[in-house]
């Protein structure tokens, strides 16, 4: 992963930024952005043939030449009437390319972000952090090829009035040298100000969170019992505090500089009014010349400060691009990493865990400490064990969500990382602890399990009848077709164990995965539902005969005792290994353990 991302505006940066904005500007709306790149400049231009109508204008009122006067009237009319055209087509267009671009970037980011094969990332605070200002900041991105072109607008103003002033007098050119300062003070600010930002990212994701916190569904019944509202909102003032600090000293400094700039220029301009007016009474201007300087004097006032506004916007947006293609190239690099691209054999091979070990990235010690495994083809297998005993982290190597740190997990002898890691995906199937609660018609929601059949309802009944949710259609008003969620108007919300069951059937969509990874799949249930569940998916595999290996996690001992294989995961090792007779018969871990649950439901 690339290091902090780099805000110096160099050549090739800006090249390839500008480059993204106007692709990403023509892909949303050609017609509207070949609109904005062609009159913006026209309007810019009209700023020039005004002040040059007005000088011929003075100077014609001088000579009492009346067709000098009639033209620059003339002039100074067409060049209004093209402006203010210009600049109204421009505004429309702007407003709805920004919009366009918005959601073009957007569904870019989306599939970036969805599209990054492994889940380390979000182990990865740097990562979290440049995600999160790419998050603030894209709304700006829509915009900036408006800022693009209007930044050329104000070059071209600004090279025409400059020549117009050397027109006059060619010293009049300090002028504009005198106008640097402030440029450069402004470019100073807006840095310190990024970098402040920058800074300050980590207090402001925690800031937001807590926000999200508060206000989400989620949370509202903890804290309300523990009345935690004022401890939270005075953690998010303080985290306020932090983030908005150093923003603030920055943009004061930023402001006094600017104002320095400011200061030099308005006597470099007193200066220039003076050099004009003393030719002028020496009889080496015209009148005419001096109305010019006046007029294009304040245009460079405006020029200079539109230039600084457009600049400190173009850096903005060359900042966000510059997030967005860090996303972009990052996505690319850990795209092609790794995995092979052998197409994994159907069903009916085993599994092999071979020395395998893990660790998540920062953690002191393996979280999978040398596992050797093997889980032969068609099997149910139960891994149990105590919280933090390495069960979700086993699954979720299987799945390949993260690689190995050493060791290597294989099928049909090959290593899984040969594989072409969407094809091993395609064949893979699983409901993890924390399942999607997709808002969507129910049966879509359990469609999603199998994508090229989410219209398939029959699919979905029996998927659902996998999980223990035959029943469910029925009790909600329009079925398969009900609308899920709270938050549509009519929408129907679920039970924490409705949504599991569903969560259950989509694991149940896909016809013949050679992997189902069920992670603690009816921890909402009663262990009653939870064994129904872990049978029916026990009896699917052992009918189908098509050799998925189905890996079943759970904290109920009671629930898995009929798998082929039970696997007892103790502090991240592999302790025990065998069917429920052989543990039992072997004494140690899972026995007692067993004994203890046995005990705890007589008790009951
Ligand atoms: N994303 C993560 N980053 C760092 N460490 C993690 C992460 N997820 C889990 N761990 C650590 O890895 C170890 C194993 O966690 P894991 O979730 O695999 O346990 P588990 O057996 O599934 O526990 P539980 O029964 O509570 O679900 C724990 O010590 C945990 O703190």
């Amino acid at each position: 992963m690339s290091e902090l991302v780099d805000d110096r505006m160099t050549p090739r940066k800006l090249g390839r930024s500008t480059a993204l904005l106007i692709a990403a500007a023509f892909r949303a709306d050609p017609r509207k952005a070949l609109l904005v790149l062609v009159l913006t400049p026209v309007s810019g231009a009209t700023a020039a043939v005004t002040a040059i109508g007005l000088r011929l204008m003075v100077d014609s009122a001088t000579a009492a030449d009346l067709a000098g006067m009639m033209s620059a009237a003339a002039l100074m009319a067409g060049a209004l009437v093209v402006a203010f055209l210009a600049s109204t087509l421009v505004a429309e267009a702007r407003i709805q390319l920004q919009l366009r671009v918005g959601l073009v970037l957007d569904q870019r980011i989306m599939t970036l972000c969805g599209s990054l094969p492994q889940l380390d990332h979000h182990e990865n605070p740097a990562y979290q952090d440049r995600l999160d200002l790419l998050r603030n900041h894209r709304q700006g991105l829509g915009g900036a090829f408006g800022i693009i072109v209007e930044n050329a607008r104000t070059l071209i103003t600004f090279g025409l009035t400059v020549s117009l002033l050397m027109s006059v007098r060619p010293e009049l050119l300090f002028l504009v040298l005198l106008a640097l300062p402030t440029v450069l003070a402004v470019r100073r600010g807006e840095r310190a100000t990024a970098q402040a930002e920058e800074t300050t990212t980590e207090p402001n994701r925690l800031r937001k969170s807590l926000f999200a916190l508060v206000t989400s569904p989620l949370s509202a019944k903890e804290i309300r019992v523990y009345g935690l509202q004022g401890e939270l909102a005075e953690r998010h003032r303080d985290l306020q505090e932090q983030v908005d600090g150093p923003k603030r000293r920055a943009e004061w400094r930023s402001t006094l500089w600017t104002s320095g700039g400011w200061t030099l220029f308005g006597l470099g301009f007193a200066g220039a009014l003076y050099l004009v007016v003393s030719a002028a009474l020496q009889g080496k201007a015209t009148p005419g010349d001096v109305v010019l300087t006046l007029s294009l004097g304040s245009q460079l006032t405006s020029n200079v400060s539109g230039m600084i506004t457009m600049l400190s916007f173009l850096q903005r947006s060359v900042r966000t691009v510059g997030y967005y293609l860090w996303l972009d190239d990052h996505a690319k690099a850990v795209a092609t990493a790794g995995n092979g691209s052998a197409v994994p054999p159907p069903p009916g091979h085993d599994l092999v865990l071979d020395r395998l070990t893990f660790r998540y990235p920062g953690a002191a010690r393996p979280n999978l400490d040398n596992l050797s495994l093997r889980l032969p083809a068609g099997s149910t297998v139960a891994i149990v064990g105590e919280n933090g005993a390495g069960k979700t982290t086993l699954v979720k190597l299987l799945c390949q969500m993260y690689q190995p740190t050493s060791g290597r997990i294989t099928y049909a002898g090959r290593d899984i990382t040969d594989y072409d890691l969407q094809a091993w995906r395609s064949r893979t199937t699983a409901c993890f602890q924390d399942y999607l609660r997709p808002e969507f018609l129910l049966h879509e929601s359990v469609g999603l399990g199998d994508l090229p059949r989410i219209d398939d309802f029959p699919a979905a009944e029996r998927a659902l009848d996998r999980a223990g949710a035959s029943a469910l259609p029925g009790l909600l008003p329009h079925g398969l077709r009900t609308q899920l969620g709270a938050t549509f108007p009519g929408g129907t919300d679920l039970s924490g164990g409705q949504w599991q069951k569903l969560a259950m059937a989509r694991a149940g969509m896909r016809a013949a995965p050679l992997l189902r990874v069920l992670d603690e799949p009816a921890a909402n249930l009663d262990p009653a539902a939870e064994y129904e569940i872990f049978r029916s998916f026990q009896e699917t595999a052992a009918q189908s005969d098509e050799g998925t290996i189905t890996v079943f996690v759970s904290h109920r001992f009671a629930t898995v005792r009929s798998a082929d294989l039970i696997v007892v995961l103790d502090d991240c090792r592999i302790r025990e290994v065998g069917s429920h007779e052989e543990l039992m018969a072997a004494g140690d871990l899972y026995a007692t353990l067993y004994a203890l649950h046995a005990k705890g439901y007589q008790d009951q």
